[in-house]
């Protein structure tokens, strides 16, 4: 599966490369992702061309990263990262190298990368430059580092949740000596940015075998001892035990959550960094799993409650609730929500047909806070059936409400 016109534009720019006599090459991700057939999003490209000779070749360059080598060419509409063949050296803060060195050789750049997966180079008639097994690593579905794994994840600490991350993207396992590299060495990843970290997390919960990246997670001893993750175990131990497939991506973080105590679900949402609307959505799904602890299916939320939820997180609460009580996902969660919505006089409580205005009028009172409490009570018996969606007879219910109250 890959986007034909990306191939072809990248393709032409190997090729211009190429025609001023340098080498290039498709690299990275992409290969891999090409050779397993799944989607390819974007064409890393590797050359020995110089980033001054790259930008002098094409005519729009974005000079993104010339410290480290990279140019953004963008080519029919499309941004290619071009980045000169390089090594290197010296990571004193465990995530960037401090200087890299230009060299001529694929062999030598792909020699720096992370894993035998990752390490792959395609030139634009489709041959495979595989220095490190990563073929055979993608047939027998492992994480290996390029070398040795320890001087790897010395490198770059962040490597060691990448290899996590991949675990769930692909449903790989990492290759046991790896696993045990990143147990000895976890307490590295302290020194990453927590916004790096945040960024392989979001794609692990993201990814389609996330439920086995989870597992690798607790593997690694990650969530033994560092935070933010050391405050999740339980959810991880609980939520790997799901399938996660039908699941939206805040449903999953519910879901790893819900089995977590509150406390620590702040501790964990705070050490990452995330949107607040993001966290504003999970804290919601976690209030509603905890205030509807026992409901599986749409026709046992009272009618109230359902309005209040909207068909959105009511659909999550099935959903989610049946997952952790009866083990199975039912596909048609979303139509029955739909359905017994259908039948209620009003699906939001905005659909009354009065507002706080009205109430004043109808009962000659000032302003003041009883007004959104008589709208809920209203529309609570609206759904209910114990009056009518129209103004005459809410007004004749409210006066009778006032009398008994
Ligand atoms: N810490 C890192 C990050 C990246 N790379 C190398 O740089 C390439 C591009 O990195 P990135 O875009 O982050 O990942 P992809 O492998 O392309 O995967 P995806 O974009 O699908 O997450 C990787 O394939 C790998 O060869 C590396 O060696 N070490």
């Amino acid at each position: 599966m890959i986007d034909m016109k990306l191939m072809r534009t990248a393709k032409r720019i190997l090729e211009k490369l190429e025609s001023h006599g340098y080498e290039a090459y498709m690299v990275g991700g992409c290969v891999r992702d090409f050779l397993l057939k799944l989607p390819v999003q974007d064409i890393d490209i590797c050359t020995s061309a110089r980033p001054e000779q790259v930008m002098n070749m094409f005519e729009r360059t974005v000079p993104t990263g010339l410290k480290h080598g990279t140019v953004t060419v963008v080519e029919a509409g499309i941004p290619f990262e071009v980045t000169t063949f390089r090594t290197e050296q010296g990571y004193s803060d465990y995530r960037r190298p401090d200087w890299v060195h230009f060299v001529d050789s694929l062999r030598q750049d792909l020699s720096r990368r992370d894993f035998t997966i990752n390490a792959m180079a395609m030139d634009r008639f489709g041959r495979i430059y595989d220095y490190f097994d990563g073929q055979r690593d993608l047939k027998r579905k492992v994480i290996r580092t390029v070398g040795e794994p320890e001087d790897r994840f010395e490198e770059d600490a962040l490597r060691m949740f990448r290899a996590v991350h991949f675990s769930g993207q692909l449903g790989f396992s990492v290759e046991p000596e790896v696993l045990n590299a990143i147990q000895n060495q976890r307490q590295l990843l302290e020194k990453v940015a927590r916004e790096r970290i945040t960024q392989e997390f979001q794609k692990l919960m993201q990814a389609p075998f996330v439920e086995h990246g989870l597992r690798t997670l607790i593997s690694s001893r990650i969530a033994t001892d560092i935070p933010p993750f050391c405050y999740i175990q339980e959810g991880l131990n609980e939520a790997s035990r799901y399938s996660m497939q039908g699941l939206t991506e805040p449903e999953r973080w519910a879901l790893l959550l819900c089995h977590v105590p509150g406390e620590h679900r702040m501790q964990f949402l705070r050490g990452l960094r995330l949107t607040k609307k993001f966290v504003k959505k999970v804290k919601r799904l976690l209030d509603i799993l905890d205030s509807y602890e026992s409901i599986v299916q749409a026709e046992q939320i009272p009618a109230y409650d359902l309005i209040c939820l909207g068909e959105e997180d009511a659909v999550s609460l099935l959903k989610l609730n049946q997952l952790r009580f009866t083990q199975s996902l039912d596909i048609n969660v979303e139509q029955q929500v739909k359905a017994v919505l259908k039948q209620l006089p009003i699906r939001h409580p905005q659909e009354l047909c009065v507002n706080g205005k009205d109430l004043q009028t109808f009962l000659n009172r000032p302003p003041g806070p009883w007004i959104q409490k008589a709208l809920n009570r209203l529309a609570k018996a609206v759904v209910e059936g114990k009056v009518a969606n129209d103004p005459e007879q809410i007004r004749a219910y409210v006066m009778e409400d006032e009398h008994d109250e």
